[in-house]
């Protein structure tokens, strides 16, 4: 029987979740997670016209033709401190001290800065130095946003500036769908926890770290973290302790065709159905999703490289569907730096990196990449994709780099 496509893998592993239901939290306690409903203005911003500077309300025509040599007079009447109100309106020849967001008197329909106007030594007027259109230096109500106008979609991720603006409608709570508890579970007699001595025949386990990293970028709240032996009765055990507490467990490791290589087996014993059951993909070729009693259970390979890929394309689409999200992609056409072998059924994911080159489109450098490798995916910039039904790619041959989107850092100071 033919592998399951890439694509058709990514929509049978998407049947295995649904989006969690709706939850309230505080701000604070939203960030980095999506909106569950659309949100709209529940009041203008400015909610009222204010001054932009520290200055004084005046009527504009008035300071028509108003110089140093030849100021405007004005009488004070008034002075206004953000958040509180005007004591009176203003009237021809008045003036009033106004503070940076304190509302604008009736009657006023501009601002003059401080800098351009002097008050008496008795306070009682001011000369006013410059001549300002109507409407200086104010800040308008709506200006920003109308009440009832529409802010964010649903699926909108709560970022610093989104957090923002909600506490500045008066927000004090946000829906957004609940992150999915995660647990992670690595399987391997091999493995030797970090921190301890090992042998250069023996492995660190490092998938437990990596894994919960990459579920943690998806959003995930990641509760456990687990190793098993290569053992079915002690595999059995984990997962039934496991899959009850979490959303979505996560294993790694025994999934191939090995005599040790258990987590399938065990998962099918325990009723476990599954969505997927290999790819046609490399490296991740022998990924599986599937549902045990309430929980999503996806089953990575061991290999790091192949963990990476494999949670990429299918398990962090899953974590944010639980979330009520869809993640597009952006992708870019390059042409391949190199030729490439490899096997027609498979799609192949081959970290790159993408050298722009002048009225081309640019060229993509296939990063020496196999399935126990990860340390290419640091500096890479995205996967080529490597599509199925053919076998063979020559240099130049264009193919789909779908980005990382990392954004990139440089150092504050050179380093020494
Ligand atoms: N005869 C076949 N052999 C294999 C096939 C196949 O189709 N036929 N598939 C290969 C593919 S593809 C992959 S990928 C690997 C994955 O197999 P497993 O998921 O069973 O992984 P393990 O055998 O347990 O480990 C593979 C490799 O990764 C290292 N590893 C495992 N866990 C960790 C961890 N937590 N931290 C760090 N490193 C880990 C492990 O030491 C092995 O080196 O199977 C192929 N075989
Ligand atoms: O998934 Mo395996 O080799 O394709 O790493």
């Amino acid at each position: 029987m033919p592998l399951t496509s890439l694509s058709a893998a990514r929509q049978a592993a998407l049947d295995a979740i649904a989006p969690a239901a709706p939850e309230r939290v505080r701000l604070l306690d939203a960030q980095g997670r999506f909106l569950a409903t659309r949100v709209a203005a529940s009041r203008s911003l400015p909610g009222c016209d204010n001054s932009a500077m520290d200055g004084w309300a005046v009527r504009a025509e008035e300071t028509q033709g108003a110089h140093r040599d030849t100021p405007t007079r004005l009488r004070i009447i008034d002075t206004v401190f953000a958040g509180k109100l005007p004591a009176t309106r203003l009237h021809p020849g008045e003036a009033a001290r106004i503070f940076t967001g304190a509302p604008l008197p009736p009657g006023a329909d501009a601002v003059v800065r401080q800098e351009a106007a002097r008050a008496s030594e008795d306070g009682t007027c001011v000369d006013i130095f410059i001549s300002v259109p109507p409407g200086n230096d104010i800040r308008r109500t709506g200006e920003e946003v109308l009440t009832g106008a529409p802010l964010f979609d649903a699926g909108q991720r709560v970022s610093a500036a989104v957090l923002g603006v909600l506490a500045s409608l008066g927000a004090t709570e946000v829906p957004v769908r609940p992150a999915p508890r995660v647990a992670v579970l690595a399987t391997g007699d091999e493995l030797v926890p970090p921190g301890t001595p090992a042998l250069p025949h023996q492995v660190y386990e490092s998938n437990l770290v990596l894994v919960a990293a990459l579920a943690r970028e998806a959003g995930a709240d990641v509760r456990e973290l687990t190793r098993a032996p290569d053992d079915e009765h002690a595999l059995r055990e984990a997962l039934t302790r496991l899959a009850p507490r979490v959303d979505v467990l996560i294993t790694t490791g025994g999934a191939s065709v090995g005599d040790k290589d258990f987590v399938k087996r065990v998962l099918t014993t325990l009723g476990a159905r599954f969505f997927v059951d290999g790819v046609a993909l490399k490296p991740g070729k022998p990924v599986a999703v599937a549902r045990l009693g309430d929980t999503t259970v996806v089953v990575l390979p061991g290999n790091p490289g192949a963990a990476t890929v494999a949670f990429d394309q299918l398990a962090r689409p899953l974590l944010l569907k639980h979330q009520g999200v869809h993640e597009t992609r952006r992708r870019v056409r390059a042409h391949l730096s190199e030729p490439r072998h490899k096997q027609a059924g498979l799609t192949y994911l081959i970290t790159t990196t993408l050298e722009s080159r002048e009225g081309h489109a640019p060229r993509a450098l296939l990063r020496p990449q196999g399935a126990g490798q990860i340390l290419q995916n640091v500096h890479g910039e995205g996967w080529a994709i490597l599509p199925p039904g053919r076998a063979d790619f020559a240099a130049e041959d264009a193919v789909d780099v779908e980005l990382f989107d990392r954004p990139v850092y440089s150092p504050v100071e050179p380093l020494a």
